[in-house]
């Protein structure tokens, strides 16, 4: 196999207020790259993992600025489909400061991504891997998206290739109903599941919380693995042989948030391409928390500082 996980996705820019400022009045943005299954392949590359991300991006600087990043840390970048011409699409963030709530601004209308077909993508070197991972922002984008994850799905599902799902729902992008018709089927296809307590609750109507809710919906998809995150109260996780457990969240102060539950998902696919998903689970805490110490969606880390807990004083 010449990948451990091959995934889909809209490369984007993001740009960000400055602490203290607001969209309608701000002088400066930041500038980075984004692209929620492109930040969890790019932190598995930098864990060793190899990982290719494809998409669909017209030809041009903007195209290279979000590029360049994800191949900087070893992301294999060469099955993405280029286009004469067409726009980048661009998200806004104002990371709000309390009491004042972060704010995201989409910007990707009309993007060369949004006709994808399936025959813009190379398929026989997508499915050249261990792992299929797709999430609920790609399949909500539009129906052409929709039927391009489904295609990558449907294929890895016949050629029995592992799938992880990341329900990841989008309010600003489709309603609950529309996002549960595409993604249940998505869902019963998988292997491993990532879906938040808030999203079980709005997208598939699980009342519960905690450890309940996780394996509600590991019943509701009849599938071996669903690990659930709930901010800071915990991360769930019910395994169809391993049974149910929680896992205590640390909270950490954020310098920047977004990114930080691909991160998240990243570290836990790692232990669950390495055979212990519950050793992933540790990873992924502890990755999801250095991600929020650092500006930027994709998580910047080394091989040696997913050994080292979170808070640990390293001069000692
Ligand atoms: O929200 C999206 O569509 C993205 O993929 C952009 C970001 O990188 C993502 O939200 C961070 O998880």
């Amino acid at each position: 196999m010449t990948y451990d996980i091959s995934t889909i996705g809209e490369g984007q820019i993001r740009l960000t207020c400055y602490k203290g400022e607001r969209l309608i009045n701000a002088q400066q943005l930041r500038a980075t790259a984004a692209c929620s299954e492109a930040n969890v392949s790019g932190l598995l590359s930098q864990l060793g993992r190899s990982t290719c991300w494809a998409s669909v991006m017209p030809k041009g600087d903007l195209t290279d600025r979000v590029v360049n990043e994800f191949r900087s840390v070893g992301v294999d970048v060469s099955h993405i489909c280029m286009k004469p011409e067409g726009r980048v699409a661009l998200y806004f963030m104002e990371p709000g400061e309390y009491p004042m709530p972060a704010r995201v601004l989409y910007d990707r209308e009309h993007t060369p991504f949004r006709d994808v077909t399936v025959e813009d993508l190379d398929w026989e070197a997508l499915l050249d891997t261990r792992l299929v991972f797709v999430t609920g922002i790609t399949a909500a984008l539009t129906e052409n998206t929709a039927a391009v994850v489904r295609h990558f799905v449907d294929e890895a599902h016949r050629r029995g290739i592992a799938v992880a799902l990341d329900v990841n729902y989008r309010s600003l992008l489709w309603g609950p109903e529309h996002a549960r018709e595409v993604l249940e089927p998505i869902a019963r296809m998988s292997n491993i599941v990532f879906c938040s307590v808030r999203d079980g609750k709005a997208v598939f109507g699980i009342e519960s919380d905690g450890e309940q809710a996780c394996r509600e919906l590991r019943e509701l998809f009849g599938v071996p693995t669903v690990v659930s995150t709930d901010q800071i109260n915990g991360v769930y996780f019910s395994d169809a042989e391993r049974g149910d457990c929680t896992f205590p969240v640390v909270q950490v102060p954020v310098i920047d948030r977004p990114g930080a539950g691909d991160s998240f998902v990243a570290g836990t696919l790692h232990g669950y391409l390495g055979g212990d998903v519950v050793q992933g689970i540790h990873y992924g805490q502890r990755t999801s928390a250095y991600a929020l110490t650092h500006y930027g969606d994709l998580t910047r880390v080394s091989p040696s500082e997913l050994n080292i807990p979170p808070n640990t004083d390293i001069l000692r």
